[in-house]
């Protein structure tokens, strides 16, 4: 079952693509990680699933809706955003309670524990508060609102590596807790990877993968050995990234087989996991046609 779908969605800004011909879905009660370089069209995605902003051209669709000045539709999705903006006036308690009024399912007590996990002053104006403090406050709401379709942009934005932790740990226990469908956009791979049931990864408008990430981290070996056997194993597999140092050679491989990694190690290579950053970094690359090539 899915969240939301997308049916060859494009946006256009003037002389921009940002959105080219997407369609895919989002699967109900999954985390999916929105993943893509600089520009590659994700906060316009979410833009898009959130009613924040009409497609060109194409179909957008929410709990079966067009999402679109939908409060229907919209009571049931939050949107936690880097550049969330507030009222001056506004200090911490006045967000949450705001929040508490906007979403239905909103859990209270999550709040509280949020609040005091990061130890947020509630009744500090949100203007005043540090970089970090103002995503906390955005992770807050994302968790307490218990929205059935949950967006993080980036939600980490000056926290701290024990806060980001702290963030992670509570998203897995709420989701644990309550299912639902969350899509986090993020540039730290490396500390998301882990948490992702999906993967979605857009390049200049368009999807370029769009798979389950447990079937994703199965899909490419890292060898490292000398040239010679690692330059056999890749023959006739895709390269996707490799590195020389003298007669020694490091190469993240393309695995379709489940046999491979035998294969790699009667040949005496050694064999690593490939992470999750690894391969998305690969794969927003021009692929290695040919470790030959490439070592060359
Ligand atoms: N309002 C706008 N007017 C014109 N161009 C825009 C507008 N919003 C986005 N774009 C362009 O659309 C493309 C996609 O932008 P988007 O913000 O969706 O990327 P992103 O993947 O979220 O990037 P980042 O990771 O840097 O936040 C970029 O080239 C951007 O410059």
């Amino acid at each position: 079952m899915s969240a939301a779908t997308l049916d060859d969605v494009t946006v256009r800004f003037r002389g921009q693509t940002a959105v080219d011909g997407v369609s895919t879905e989002l699967r109900t009660d999954c985390i999916t990680g929105l993943l893509g370089r600089n520009g590659a069209g994700k906060t316009t995605l979410m833009q898009l699933l959130t009613g924040h902003r009409v497609p060109t051209a194409g179909r957008v669709r929410v709990f079966g809706a067009d999402p679109y000045e939908n409060d229907a539709v919209l009571s049931r999705v939050c949107f936690v955003k880097e550049s969330q903006r507030y009222p001056d006036h506004f200090r911490v308690c006045d967000v949450l309670s705001s929040a508490a009024m906007l979403f239905p399912d909103w859990d209270e007590d999550v709040a509280r524990s949020v609040v005091a996990d990061f130890d947020l002053p509630r009744r500090r104006a949100v203007k005043k508060l540090s970089r970090g403090m103002t995503s906390m406050v955005g992770i807050a709401v994302g968790l307490a609102s218990r929205a059935p379709l949950t967006f993080f942009d980036e939600p980490y934005l000056g926290l701290d590596a024990v806060a980001r932790q702290l963030f992670y740990d509570r998203l897995i226990a709420d989701y644990a807790e309550q299912p639902r469908t969350v899509v986090l956009s993020t540039h730290l791979i490396e500390e998301i990877g882990d948490l992702l049931e999906h993967v979605l990864l857009v390049d200049r408008g368009r999807v370029l993968l769009d798979e389950d990430a447990e079937a994703l981290r199965g899909r490419a070996l890292t060898v490292s050995g000398p040239t010679a056997p690692v330059d056999t194993f890749a023959t006739g597999r895709r390269v996707l990234r490799s590195e020389a140092v003298g007669a020694y050679t490091r190469a993240v491989v393309e695995t379709p087989s489940a046999d491979a990694r035998a294969t790699a190690v009667a040949a005496g290579l050694s064999c690593e996991r490939t992470s999750l950053q690894q391969l998305v970094v690969a794969l927003s690359q021009p692929a290695t046609p040919d470790l030959q090539e490439t070592l060359r």
